[in-house]
């Protein structure tokens, strides 16, 4: 399968900005910059806050906006006394589709590892989510040249004990952390090197089929003004974008990156 055949997704990660009015506005505007043509050629999802799920929900259902949404994080448990942690099924029922899992902010701020992003994408999964598996290198191993093994070993950990069927469910999303709110962003070359070595660690621990299958996101200082480099790679599917998903302009000229939906 050649990427042309892989829906490109842009998926704004907000982190914690906007409260619930000014995620409303967001993805108001955010709607009204896209049209019917180029949402349903680009897959564009935002990950908002958790206090915004609620209003986004109405929002994009009330409208019936073409634009998908999810959390940022869940609770590798369903239910339960775990004090300030969200659920899969809570994320579900509020209509969500994604939820991001191991992001190296999680990962750096709460000491999160591989056991636990493993824990976590099944948990994504048993409650009908589809997990955006972050990976990414500090600029310690960017600069030691073991980039691509520490991406492998954290794709194989966040991955273990899955089914082929269950992968190709899975977003993986390459986000090198010195790239990330550092204006520093990866040359498209950099970007294509670990993407394409992902998809050939997906081939040789499950197989072809679902290597083809799985999107393979980059993400690190996104903008408008360099997507389309980074998308022209063969085994770059979309963006994880940080950001420049704040503006909706800027974030709508993101996902209208392919040269026919400019217009
Ligand atoms: O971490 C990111 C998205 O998850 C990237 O953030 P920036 O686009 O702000 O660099």
């Amino acid at each position: 399968m050649s990427s042309t055949t892989r829906r490109p997704l842009m998926a704004g990660n907000w982190k914690m900005n906007l409260n619930h009015l000014e995620a409303n506005l967001l993805v108001q505007k955010l709607a009204a910059s896209l049209t019917e043509k180029q949402l349903t050629a680009v897959e564009t999802v935002v990950l908002p806050p958790f206090t915004d799920l609620r209003t986004v929900q109405t929002a994009v259902d009330g409208d019936k906006l073409l634009i998908g949404y999810g959390g940022q994080d869940l609770s590798p448990h369903a239910s339960g006394a775990y004090t300030g942690d969200i659920s899969g099924p809570m994320l579900a029922k509020l209509g969500c589709t994604y939820v991001v899992v191991g992001h190296s902010e999680r990962r750096a701020y709460h000491n999160e590892d591989d056991a636990l992003v493993n824990a976590k994408v099944k948990a994504a999964l048993t409650h009908g989510l589809t997990p955006i598996l972050c990976v990414g290198e500090g600029l310690d191993i960017r600069e030691q040249g073991t980039h691509v093994a520490h991406c492998s070993d954290q794709l194989d950990g966040g991955l273990a004990g899955l089914t082929p069927e269950q992968v190709r469910q899975v977003v993986i999303a390459y986000e090198p952390v010195w790239a990330i709110g550092t204006g520093k962003t990866a040359t498209p070359d950099d970007a294509q090197e670990v993407c394409g070595a992902v998809r050939q660690r997906l081939a040789e621990r499950f197989d072809q089929e679902t290597a083809d299958q799985v999107r393979v996101l980059y993400g690190g200082s996104v903008k408008a003004s360099n997507i389309a480099s980074i998308m022209a790679q063969s085994d770059v599917d979309g963006g994880l974008v940080g950001g420049a998903s704040l503006d909706a302009e800027e974030f709508a000229q993101i996902c209208r990156f392919p040269e026919h939906l400019a217009r």
